[in-house]
């Protein structure tokens, strides 16, 4: 999926609602225009795609989303194209009424049924505007039936997907969550494949998150001038509610995290390598000192001006070779470390790549303890899920794959990836009486206890939720790895890190490496989240930079390029 640079803010379903009715309650824009601009931007990026008029079918659905269709079928009949336009027999509401309107002035709507879908003549770009952030429910009986079409339309997939244009996005993906409404959470071949989405004003999470950024194709995000009514009560929507997504992350943003100077840089030390940070890296006993090599070496590479390799005295012996810039410290027990720990040089530890689950059981109490920013990786994970949760701090960020978020957060893995529970439509997201107190209640209660608005939205449980509600619960960041990468703090702040583009990235050691990345960052100074997050990012750039055949041996020497190509 290929999105424009920089930062983006996503906006969830209801969010997207409350903002367009609070514009529109203002009075200074309708409904239909801000229809009107979404069925124009659809056509544009249609007409930028297709630049000879040929033969369009647009598909549409009950609610707004048809009734962008609608104007979509307007505009490409004026520019020239032939239209066929499908359609149901419903009232829909008065902007998407008017819009069917404007088309049957100018051409025919036939009954929206597979066998009129499949009658038809071939045509060169499919319009589907059937549901969009709109879908409360699976999908059923005939509506159903057209989206498995538009999923393996004569069983040729892969060449309806170069025509197939979604409005906000393929009919049937919930966009919260990224699943399939009604379809195997993993996805099946019957999940409708677009060459092209255009979403408006912000993407949403769902874009990005499991099946949405196999399934949407190119994601164009389009400005339909709701802008400036992201301010409510004076304050711009607060980072809680909108999250920040890459890739790719913009130099600007990538400078600012790793260069400007933190608050918490150790000021009197100038341009003195412990103004850089010390990161300890813990190792485990002899023979398992490789995952831990890789972390140290990442550190270093994203610039902690020191290092150092905390092995087993009796494993100290393993880590002679290079890199000459390590420095290697043999610590026993709990009370070595803690003693190590005395330093205030030392600013971040990272604990688990290798250690070995009783090792990392034994020292996690006195890196806890000592306050220090840590990372808490692979088999400091497992020691964490059987010890409790006690003793963590919002300095420490967690890193699980998938396997260790259940082992930690079971509950929560089981909503996750159990039989969905669809929760019923959610009272007053739909049409507030009061949009701007809407807004301003959704501030409120983000500010007040965000893990309580995780989970409101959409109708299935997503990855979101399930990290933001991890973070609260561990008081700690906490970073899902994934081909979607999701990345909350407990205050409800969240970002998603899509790498779908990377599959050669999931290779043995790869975690390992994230670890020292992110236990770099944090020497140097980064806030826990921004660490994880601008780390998750860098980690995917040296993967994408080396490209297949990556082995985590090299994705440590790639740091330097992916920093200098940035212009770093
Ligand atoms: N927000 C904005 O700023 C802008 C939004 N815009 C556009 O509006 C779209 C959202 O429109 P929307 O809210 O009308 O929802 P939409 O996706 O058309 O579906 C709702 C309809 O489907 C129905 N329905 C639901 N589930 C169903 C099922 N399983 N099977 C059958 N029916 C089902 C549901 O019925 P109900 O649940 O009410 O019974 C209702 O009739 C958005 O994606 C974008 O394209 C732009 O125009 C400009 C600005
Ligand atoms: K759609």
């Amino acid at each position: 999926m290929k999105t424009r640079p920089g930062w983006t803010e996503v906006l969830t379903c209801a969010e997207m609602r409350a903002l367009e009715q609070a514009a529109m309650d203002s009075g200074k824009i309708t409904g239909l225009a801000l229809m009107e601009a979404a069925g124009a931007a659809v056509a544009r990026a249609i007409q930028g795609r297709w630049p000879l008029p040929g033969h369009a079918t647009v598909l549409c659905g009950p609610g707004n989303n048809g009734g962008d269709g609608y104007a979509v079928a307007a505009l490409l009949a004026r520019a020239g194209w032939q239209l066929r336009v499908l359609g149901l027999d419903n009232m829909p509401g008065p902007d998407a009424a008017e819009m069917k309107r404007r088309w049957a002035a100018l051409g025919p709507i036939e009954l929206l049924t597979c066998d009129a879908f499949r009658a038809g003549a071939d045509s060169d770009v499919y319009v589907d505007a059937i549901f969009g952030t709109g879908l409360a429910r699976p999908p059923e009986g005939e509506l159903a039936q057209i989206i498995a079409l538009l999923g393996g339309l004569g069983g040729d997939r892969a060449c309806f997907a170069q025509r197939l244009v979604a409005v906000d996005c393929p009919s049937g993906l919930c966009l919260d969550s990224g699943a399939h409404l009604g379809r195997p959470r993993a996805g099946d071949d019957r999940d409708p494949h677009a060459r092209l989405t255009v979403t408006f004003d912000s993407p949403k999470p769902g874009h990005f998150l499991e099946r949405g950024p196999i399934c949407c194709g190119e994601l164009v995000i389009a400005d339909i001038g709701l802008r400036q009514w992201r301010e409510c009560d004076g304050r711009a929507l607060r980072p809680a509610r909108l999250i920040a997504i890459w890739p790719p992350l913009a130099v600007e943003d990538c400078r600012a995290a790793i260069y400007a100077p933190p608050a918490n840089r150790l000021a009197k030390q100038g341009g003195h390598k412990f103004a850089n940070g010390h990161a300890l890296i813990v190792a485990g006993p002899l023979g398992q000192g490789g995952a831990a090599r890789l972390g140290a070496r990442a550190a270093l590479r994203i610039g902690a001006g020191l290092v150092t390799l905390a092995p087993p005295k009796a494993a100290l012996i393993e880590h002679l070779g290079p890199p000459d810039a390590l420095m290697r410290r043999g610590v026993d027990d709990d009370e070595a470390l803690a003693a190590m720990l005395a330093d205030p040089r030392i600013t971040a530890v990272a604990i688990g790549p290798g250690c070995g689950v009783d090792r990392a059981g034994a020292l996690l109490g006195a890196v806890l303890a000592s306050n220090r920013a840590c990372v808490l990786d692979a088999d400091a994970l497992t020691a964490l899920a059987a010890r409790g949760f006690e003793g963590l701090h919002d300095r420490c960020v967690l890193t699980p794959h998938g396997g260790e978020f259940a082992r930690l957060f079971p509950d929560l893995d089981e909503k996750l990836n159990g039989p969905p529970a669809l929760r019923p439509p959610r009272h007053g997201d739909a049409a507030h009486p009061d949009p701007m107190r809407h807004m301003a209640d959704l501030h409120a209660r983000a500010e007040a206890a965000p893990q309580a608005l995780t989970g409101r939205h959409g109708p299935l449980y997503s990855k979101l939720d399930a990290a933001r509600n991890a973070a609260a619960r561990a008081g700690a960041v906490v970073l899902l790895k994934g081909p979607d990468t999701v990345i909350a703090a407990p205050d409800g702040q969240a970002r998603i890190h899509s790498a779908h583009d990377i599959p050669w990235l999931a290779t043995a050691g790869a975690g390992d490496v994230l670890a020292g990345i992110i236990a770099g960052l944090l020497a140097r100074g980064l806030p826990p989240l921004e660490a994880a997050a601008t780390g998750a990012f860098l980690h995917a750039q040296a993967a994408r930079r080396f490209g297949p055949g990556l082995i985590a041996d090299d994705l440590p020497g790639q740091l330097p390029g992916v920093l200098r190509d940035m212009g770093l």
